[in-house]
């Protein structure tokens, strides 16, 4: 095999409850993370050097930093490979809006990787591997809907029902570090089981704060809650709400405004990406 075409899904935070501040800075969350059925595109082609080299439809991508990069070399080192290869990045979802794209990538890359350079590495090192690059890097490689502790690595498979999300991303950049660091968040909700995931309500503890620092959000949030229940996903900036059906999300996307960015979406509770992977089997 010398080419490999594979989809990096989005994700949703159906709710996310902060339980706590580590020693570490960081927190222990809860959340129940949906897999959604778009997203980007990634092709791997084998290369006959080890050099590993990344083009992008968003050239301001292309740069050490990216995830897929990242994701590539930590595999590259951790397997002693020799073989390189040249990525194709084709970027869908919006950036830095709480859906997890960059992470998905990554995720994507190392199941890619191990496929084409036949490193056959099980999924529990993969997503370890992946929890170096970032908290929900282990959803994507484990690729089922699940609720989540931690920091987002422990992962219980929860399959949810398949609905359709209307995703709308206002123009704005939020920090994850700058809402984490802010004194105002919630971070003592109390911890549920997973038992109790389907009877809580369903909550984001960083919504008041987003919507007092970024008003577009709480102005998105005041628009989509006029067609469905409506919640913001991870440190925002995207917001969703389910729909019955197609038609019905259908007309509320034609109604968004025209600088605002929607798509619509079906959640999923297996990621594609493994149905993709099984195909090249
Ligand atoms: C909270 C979530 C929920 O899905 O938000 P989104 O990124 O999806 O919006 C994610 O777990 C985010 O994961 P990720 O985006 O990888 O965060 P990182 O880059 O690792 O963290 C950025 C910064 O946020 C803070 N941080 C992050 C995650 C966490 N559980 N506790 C934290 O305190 C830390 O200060 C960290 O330096
Ligand atoms: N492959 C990638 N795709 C998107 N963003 C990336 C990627 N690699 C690194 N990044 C960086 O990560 C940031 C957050 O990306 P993303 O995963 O889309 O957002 P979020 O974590 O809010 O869901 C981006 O602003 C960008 O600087």
């Amino acid at each position: 095999m010398k080419h490999l075409t594979l989809p990096a899904v989005a994700k949703l935070n159906l709710f996310l409850h902060i339980t706590d501040r580590r020693p570490d800075g960081y927190h222990n969350l809860q959340t129940l993370f949906q897999l959604l059925d778009v997203g980007d595109e990634l092709t791997f082609t084998l290369r006959q050097d080890d050099e590993i080299r990344l083009d992008c439809n968003n050239s301001e991508l292309i740069n050490e930093q990216n995830l897929v990069l990242r994701a590539a070399r930590l595999l590259q080192q951790y397997s002693n490979c020799t073989q390189g290869c040249d990525i194709y990045l084709d970027k869908r979802l919006p950036m830095g809006g709480g859906l997890g794209g960059g992470s998905s990538d990554a995720a994507t890359t190392l199941l890619g990787l191990n496929k084409l350079w036949q490193l056959n590495l099980t999924t529990d090192t993969l997503a370890g591997l992946g929890l170096k690059l970032g908290a929900d890097v282990p959803l994507f490689v484990r690729g089922y809907t699940a609720f989540a502790e931690g920091v987002g690595e422990k992962l219980q498979p929860l399959p949810m029902a398949e609905k359709v999300y209307l995703v709308v991303t206002p123009d704005c950049h939020i920090s994850t570090a700058e809402i984490f660091q802010h004194p105002d968040l919630t971070r003592n909700t109390p911890i549920i089981s997973v038992d109790q995931v389907l009877t809580a309500p369903w909550r984001n503890d960083c919504q008041p704060l987003v919507e007092q620092l970024y008003p577009i959000v709480a102005i998105t949030l005041q628009w989509l809650v006029e067609y469905a229940p409506c919640q913001m996903t991870g440190t925002g900036a995207s917001v969703f709400a389910a729909f019955p059906d197609q038609t019905s999300a259908q007309h509320a996307l034609a109604q968004l405004p025209p600088s605002w960015r929607g798509f619509i979406a079906k959640g999923v509770n297996q990621s594609p990406v493994w149905a993709a992977l099984a195909d090249t089997e």
